[in-house]
């Protein structure tokens, strides 16, 4: 025998009231189980409206009018005009009584609870009565009942305290006596013991269920609601939020105590004592399993069941040495806040005891602090106590789950997600029954806080980058495609999603909502865009206040240079090719690295050397583990590297530049590889990396250009120079060849010194060897004294570029 109930929009329309029936009759056996049955949606807070209009001597008609035309509607469309009579007649009835209470209401000014209870207890008897009756259609032996007569409680009106033993009782007789029937009952409403009516209170009608099932001992309880069961979050804050298909009844109360709505536990005690299964199942979605509360929960492959969170609370913070060893003053504290009917929500307190915070529901705050200063006005008098203040404009986030029992660094994961993000904790509490960890946050990071810490703790799940990107050049353009590509890599084999919510190149710059389709971002820019501005641009990001996010700088500005700290501060992570942040003064990039460190996150910059060649890493990885550089030598133009690879027989030097530049090695502005600056740039960022305190000034560069080329004012100009001085290059790869030698533009750092310099080398030399934009590298240290370290490999070009800046992205993705 099992109990079903129907909450407020599974009886609302006449649409749901159709599922409702066909749920019953796939029901196997449904005659035997009890129907319990919510107000139609909205109807319990019409009612309320009413009786308040009523006593304010506002009209109610409208209000009490359309009440009776959503019930008369159904009945029409429902039942057959044969069987509507008796159904009219009766609804006719409760609406003559519920219009004689409001107009007493009205005439005398009066409205108290157990009056509320009165006007309230129409919502349940309209909506079973009328569903009974059209579900006579189906099954025979339907029978309507008053389920206020049976459930017996206090005269507490509003939450009135049910007498079980008494109320078992009465029920186990009614239907012991009505054995055969089909049993539908009003939820929500009870009676004292003067038979006046009272109500159940918050989830009142799941509490009706419960209570008939523990006096029936049913074998489950089918709570039946307009959502998938329970979801691992609140679905309007983590779009990745997924039903879960079992949970204890302990972690259903944890979940539920803050937030989730789906069902109240505490009501569903007597099941709870009963050990009755719970199952919370979708009428508009019958292929829903549903999710099971239960005792006897199997083992779980999630590390948390859910997270809930409450949006708004306030927080008060006690403390003073008039604490510290009184035994009872917490118990003083909080039996006076519960004496005055102030819920606490969660209470942490220093292992010094001289500090005890607590949070409230905002409501609440103010009387606290009022009866706080009565209280303990001695103590706050003579100083023992620091008067209170009160903290608003707070969120709390739990995680809950029994497996976090034994499962270690449980909160680790939880603080980490929190930290990376940029998220303070205010205050921290866990239950000592280890099935709740809660923090108390900001409430503007509640959105963020919940979606990062979903995203840590369910890994089966896809984690979401948030991807802000500036340039949409040869590199920016390039970055997009792969990206678009690679999605359905992404998905499958790392668990990733890259969403990019921000763009913008010097012109134009474009915000999405939910993640930028990387197929429409030409469109987007042509013809949604905004003017571009980098402060705007980056207010924006932080504004938006997302997890897991990411700046993402593919251009060859200084300006996106002067954001990065700030950015990282913000705990969003840089990822950048740019080179002018970590070549600018040292003491940027050390604020650089600091600021990341500080504050979690990822400043990540591979393809500012050798473009997505593991170089960066790779010195990174020696450094980390002790070892010493000791010498670096290196080609790092892979534009420079071309260019010889290629200015051979007749070809001239001034067209091969123009080839390196057309196939996209070159920087923007061809001048700056030619110079060594791009060359400069590298190496000093190698020594930086390899713990060496350099400035621009420290890096001697031998040029390998005439003065005349140096000199030119424009990049047109400068071609035409070195068209002008092609005898020079001519020359100089006359001198190369005839001594069967190649020209190298070769970068050594050694004992603290940089040195930029050409060189002539023959096939004796490592480097002689090259081909394409190839760059090399060979790193002498501790470790590799005999034998250098040598990477070797394309070192420019969009596609090897903005891969490397993808494989940034990954790794940020992966922590
Ligand atoms: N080409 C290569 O092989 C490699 C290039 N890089 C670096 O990649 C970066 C980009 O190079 P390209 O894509 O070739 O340059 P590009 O000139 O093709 O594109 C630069 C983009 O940045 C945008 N931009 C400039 N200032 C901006 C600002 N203040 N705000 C927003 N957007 C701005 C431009 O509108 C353009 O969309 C450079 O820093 C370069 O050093 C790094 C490694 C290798
Ligand atoms: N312009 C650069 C590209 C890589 O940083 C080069 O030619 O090496
Ligand atoms: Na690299």
């Amino acid at each position: 025998m099992q109990i079903l109930k129907f909450g407020g929009t599974s009886v609302g329309t006449a649409e749901s009231i159709k599922a409702l029936i066909e749920i019953l009759q796939s029901t196997p056996e449904a005659e035997k189980s009890v129907v319990v049955l919510s107000a139609m949606s909205g109807v319990t807070n019409l009612l309320l409206e009413m009786a308040e209009k009523a006593y304010a001597g506002l009209g109610y008609a409208d209000d009490l009018k359309a009440m009776e035309e959503r019930h008369f509607g159904i009945i029409k469309t429902l039942l057959p005009a044969a069987a509507q009579n008796p159904v009219f007649t009766r609804l006719r009835i409760y609406f003559n009584e519920l219009e004689d209470v409001l107009q007493s209401v009205s005439n005398l000014k009066e409205l108290s609870l157990q009056t509320k209870d009165l006007v309230l207890s129409y919502g349940e008897r309209c909506s079973t009565f009328m569903i009974s009756h059209i579900a006579r259609q189906y099954f025979p032996d339907v029978l309507c009942v008053e389920g206020s007569e049976l459930i017996k409680t206090d005269s507490n009106f509003g939450q009135a305290k049910v007498n079980i033993p008494l109320t078992e009782m009465l029920i186990r007789d009614f239907r012991a006596a009505n054995s055969e029937k089909f049993l539908f009952v009003t939820g929500f409403i009870a009676s004292n013991e003067l038979g006046r009516i009272t109500t159940l209170g918050r989830g009142g009608s799941d509490y009706t269920a419960a209570i008939w099932a523990a006096a029936l001992d049913a074998t489950a309880i089918q709570i039946w609601t307009d959502v998938d069961g329970m979801l691992t979050a609140d679905p309007r804050i983590v779009e990745k939020a997924f039903s879960l298909p079992e949970l204890s009844y302990t972690e259903a109360m944890e979940l539920s105590y803050f937030g989730a709505k789906v069902i109240y536990p505490p009501t569903m005690i007597p099941a709870f004592l009963k050990k009755i299964p719970i199952v919370i199942r979708n009428t508009f979605n019958t292929a829903f399993q549903g999710t099971y509360i239960r005792h006897d929960v199997g083992a779980s492959e999630l590390p948390i069941k859910g997270i809930s969170s409450i949006n708004e609370i306030s927080i008060l913070n006690l403390s003073g040495s008039g604490m510290v060893g009184k035994a009872g003053f917490s118990g003083r504290l909080f039996s006076m806040l519960s004496r005055e009917q102030i819920n606490v929500v969660l209470i942490t307190q220093s292992s010094s005891e001289h500090s005890i915070t607590f949070a409230v529901k905002p409501a609440d705050a103010i009387q606290a602090l009022n009866l706080i200063s009565k209280e303990f006005e001695l103590e706050l008098q003579t100083k023992k106590l620091e008067y209170p203040e009160v903290e608003n404009g707070l969120s709390v986030l739990a995680i809950v789950g029994e497996n976090m029992k034994r499962t270690p660094g449980m909160s680790a994961r939880l603080f980490n997600a929190l930290g990376r993000n940029g998220v303070n904790v205010r205050a921290i509490a866990q239950g000592s029954s280890e099935y709740n960890i809660s923090v108390i946050i900001s409430k503007a990071d509640l959105s963020k806080a919940v979606n990062a810490v979903h995203d840590a703790f369910y890994s089966q799940l896809k984690k979401t980058l948030h991807v802000f990107c500036l340039g949409t050049g040869n590199i920016g353009k390039t970055l997009f495609s792969q990206l678009q590509y690679q999605m359905p890599f992404l998905a499958t084999t790392n668990d990733l999603e890259v969403k990019v919510m921000g763009i913008s190149n010097s012109r134009q710059m474009y915000f999405s909502e939910s993640g930028l389709d990387l197929s429409q971002w030409e469109e987007k820019l042509a013809n949604e865009s905004l003017p571009a501005d980098l402060d705007l641009f980056v207010q924006q990001m932080k504004a938006m206040n997302l997890p897991n996010c990411v700046f993402v700088d593919n251009t060859a500005s200084p300006n996106p240079v002067e954001y990065y700290e700030d950015i990282l501060k913000a705990s969003i992570s840089v990822v950048t090719c740019n080179k002018i942040g970590n070549s600018g003064p040292y003491s940027r990039y050390a604020a650089f690295k600091k600021a990341a460190r500080t504050f979690g996150v990822d400043f990540y910059y591979e393809t500012n050397v050798g473009a997505g060649l593991p170089i960066i890493r790779t010195l990174k990885d020696l450094m980390l583990s002790g070892d010493k550089v000791a010498r670096i030598e290196a080609i790092l133009s892979g534009t420079i590297s071309y260019i010889f690879n290629n200015f051979k027989g007749d070809r001239l030097f001034h067209e091969i530049v123009k080839e390196a530049q057309d196939k996209g090695y070159t920087e923007p502005d061809p001048r700056d590889d030619l110079n060594g600056k791009d060359f400069m740039r590298k190496m000093l960022i190698l020594a930086r990396d390899a713990g060496y305190a350099l400035e621009e000034a420290d890096v001697d560069i031998e040029s390998m250009l005439p003065a005349a080329c140096l000199a030119a004012e424009t990049v047109p100009d400068f071609y035409a120079e070195l068209e002008k001085n092609k005898a020079y290059f001519e020359e100089l790869k006359q001198r190369a060849e005839s001594s069967g030698k190649v020209l190298r533009y070769i970068g050594k750092l050694e004992s603290g010194k940089v040195v930029i310099t050409l060189q002539m080398v023959d096939d004796s030399h490592p480097f002689f060897m090259l081909s394409g934009s190839d760059n090399i590298i060979s790193f002498t240290t501790d470790r590799y004294k005999d034998r250098p370290l040598v990477i070797k490999g394309p070192g420019a070009g969009a596609e090897v570029t903005a891969a490397g800046v993808f494989a940034d992205l990954i790794n940020v993705g992966k922590k």
